[in-house]
């Protein structure tokens, strides 16, 4: 849709809608560009400075406090893209990051050809481009609260237990809620002091790496755009996962729920293999996961296919009670011509392995089997992704 070449009138109006709102936000400096695209969404890209989160944050508010009320602007989309000269970041500021360097988006490009292809794989730069890493897979929700961190966490531990090289990484600046999952709460990341380079945290046998290893659990999480740029490049590029000889077969991203700019920022600046959306069943919000889709195809990022959690809940007597509805997963994802990877059901001992920091995919136990068999499942999915074959794991019932 956004990415379709658009002639004509039409093209025309949206080019007058988006001088209507640079207008509207009084030409400031730091709006760097406005677009809007066939569903009247407009996307405005702010310069911010990477140190200064708050003055980030406010010109971010404030644009898009503006741009809603112009009239034909259905929604507002705001990316924040670095300014080119950043001050380094006041000393104790909790951030992790270091200067993130995206490239800018020239001055009146449009957004949907440009800006959405900054830093994102080609089509068919499938392999993760980090040294260390093989394969990039990111956990996305068009919601919060669906269970995408349970199904993080149960994939990655499931892939650890048959002997995979499995990395974790929580980027949901929202709410990490990683640490709890593995139990490593009070965990600190440490530093070489040779290479300065963070050591991720060990935890059932996979590598993990989480804001909330960094940041105040109590402190309300601002972090967006380029601050979020920063502590998952660091995350990323700065960490011994792996090494170029040894690398992890795959590093799982749990991402922030939604598909606004956090997600999208993710999706463009991280040489991500695939993604996999976690959906609930009453979340047939079709329209959500659509546009949750729509965002990875325009960011050329393949989307291995769906995971409905909470499908059911089975009483003591094998009855199965559908409370959030039945068949929705399966039906958005044949919409979407994806496959439904696993319909995961409300167990108690998924929310108890959550809550107690060990996972339940390490159980010998339905639970266990389930995330077996959607392990198994993504890993063959990855694997017709890259040429090179995820090495001698052999899933077995
Ligand atoms: N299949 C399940 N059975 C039982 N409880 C579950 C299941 N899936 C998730 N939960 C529970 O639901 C709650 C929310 O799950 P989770 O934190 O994984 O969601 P999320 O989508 O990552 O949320 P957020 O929006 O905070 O990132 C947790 O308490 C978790 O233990």
């Amino acid at each position: 849709m956004g990415s379709q070449k658009v002639f004509g009138s039409k093209e025309k109006a949206r080019r007058k809608l988006a001088d209507k709102v640079v207008k509207s936000l009084g030409q400031p400096v730091w709006l760097e560009s406005v677009s809007v695209d066939a569903d009247g969404r407009a996307i405005l890209v702010i310069l911010a400075n990477p140190a200064a989160p708050e003055a980030a944050e406010a010109r971010r508010i404030e644009a898009e406090g503006k741009a809603e009320l112009v009239s034909g602007v259905k929604s507002v989309t705001t990316v924040l893209t670095a300014e080119r000269a950043s001050t380094p970041a006041p000393a104790g500021d909790k951030q992790i990051g270091l200067t993130p360097a995206p490239k800018r988006v020239r001055k009146g490009a449009r957004l949907s050809d440009e800006a959405m292809q900054q830093g994102a794989p080609s089509a068919n730069a499938a392999k993760s481009s980090i040294p260390g890493i093989s394969r990039i897979l990111i956990v996305a929700s068009a919601k919060g609260g669906v269970g995408k961190s349970t199904v993080s966490v149960n994939l990655a531990a499931a892939m650890a237990r048959v002997g995979m090289k499995v990395g974790l990484m929580d980027a949901d600046i929202y709410g990490p809620s990683i640490p709890t999952m593995l139990g490593t709460q009070d965990a600190e990341p440490e530093t070489d002091p040779k290479t300065g380079r963070l050591q991720p945290v060990e935890a059932h046998g996979m590598k993990t790496l989480s804001i909330g290893y960094l940041s105040d659990p109590d402190a309300p999480m601002i972090w967006r755009g380029p601050i979020v740029m920063s502590a998952i490049t660091q995350m990323l590029n700065d960490a011994d996962w792996g090494t170029p000889e040894d690398p992890l077969d795959v590093l799982i991203i749990d991402t922030p729920p939604g598909t606004g700019d956090a997600q999208l920022t993710i999706a463009q600046r991280v040489p991500v293999t695939a993604a996999l959306i976690v959906t609930t069943p009453q979340e047939v919000a079709l329209a959500d996961v659509r546009r949750g889709a729509a965002m990875f195809t325009k960011t050329a990022v393949p989307v291995l296919g769906l995971v409905e959690t909470m499908s059911w809940f089975e009483d003591p007597a094998g009855n199965r009670h559908y409370l959030m509805g039945q068949g929705g997963g399966a039906a958005t994802a044949s919409a979407l011509g994806l496959p439904l990877l696993a319909e995961v059901p409300m167990l108690q001992v998924i929310r108890e392995g959550g809550d107690s920091g060990k996972p339940a995919a390490l159980a010998d136990d339905t639970a266990g089997e389930l995330f077996h068999e959607l392990a198994r499942r993504v890993a063959v999915e990855l694997d017709s992704l890259v040429s090179k074959p995820v090495p001698e794991i052999v899933f077995e019932d």
